[in-house]
């Protein structure tokens, strides 16, 4: 577990490591007009390299909208948020980032198989060690027999895992994944734990996982719960009681 310490404005941090990811202050609304709403309202957060971080909240607390901000998908209206140094749409080509989305986002028209490789292909690996790669994750995912199916001719936890294996094969300094095991069985999504925690180790990937999964809570090295637009330190996490 990474040291933990609290940052001026009650958020928690984490030292001892080098941090990836570092926002100061941040403050994000979304939507426009009426539905404008700012459920992130200046919050600091750092994540070491090859930390695994757990955010929990209840339903509209700002999980997504954080992940969308580490992503680059959104962006502050105030304070800042750092990558790897880079913002996060610069951070997204290097030192790189991986958003594995709560809907999936696969190619409709691309084979599990195809969806993984050509990610790894855009990444400049050429196409026999891509698909190589490729076949391997889906392996390591439990969904190598579905290797030749289209996304529609796949059940929504095999659509979850085949988004995972394209994400983590392309090996990113940052992983971020949207309720990662909403669609699947405690065995497949103790599996798809099992992978975050591989990647942070092996790659020194940085993992952030927003969740309502007390699977997920109680293997993250890290569990921050957002509130009021702040994140909070989990006590019994940091006092490392069995998670
Ligand atoms: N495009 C949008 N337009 C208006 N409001 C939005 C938009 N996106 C999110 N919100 C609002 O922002 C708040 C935070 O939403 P967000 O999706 O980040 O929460 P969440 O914690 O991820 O929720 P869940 O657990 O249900 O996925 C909610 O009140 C939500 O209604």
């Amino acid at each position: 577990m990474s040291n933990l310490s609290t940052a001026p404005g009650g958020d928690r941090v984490a030292s001892g490591r080098s941090p990836l990811v570092v926002c100061t202050k941040m403050t994000v609304s979304v939507g426009s007009g009426g539905t404008r709403t700012t459920p992130l309202r200046g919050l600091d957060l750092e994540v070491g390299t090859g930390e695994v971080v757990a955010v929990r909240g209840p339903s509209g607390s700002g999980k997504s909208t954080l992940l969308g901000v580490l992503s680059g998908d959104l962006e502050p209206d105030s304070g800042q948020v750092t990558v790897g140094g880079a913002s996060p749409p610069e951070a997204r080509r290097d030192p790189g980032v991986g958003f594995v989305y709560q809907d999936f986002r696969l190619v409709e028209f691309l084979t599990a198989l195809e969806n993984v490789a050509m990610a790894l292909e855009i990444l400049g690996h050429r196409s026999t060690e891509a698909v190589e790669r490729s076949r391997a994750e889906l392996s390591l995912l439990g969904v190598e027999d579905i290797a030749d199916r289209l996304p529609g001719e796949m059940s929504g936890g095999q659509q979850q895992r085949v988004a995972i294996a394209r994400t983590v094969a392309c090996e990113p300094a940052l992983i971020l994944a949207d309720e990662p095991t909403a669609a699947l069985d405690r065995t497949t999504a103790g599996h798809v734990v099992d992978t975050f925690l591989e990647a942070a180790r092996r790659h020194g990937s940085a993992v952030v996982l927003a969740t309502h999964d007390p699977l997920v809570s109680a293997v993250a090295e890290t569990v921050l719960d957002l509130q009021d637009g702040h994140l909070v330190n989990d006590l019994v996490a940091m006092h490392g009681s069995g998670r």
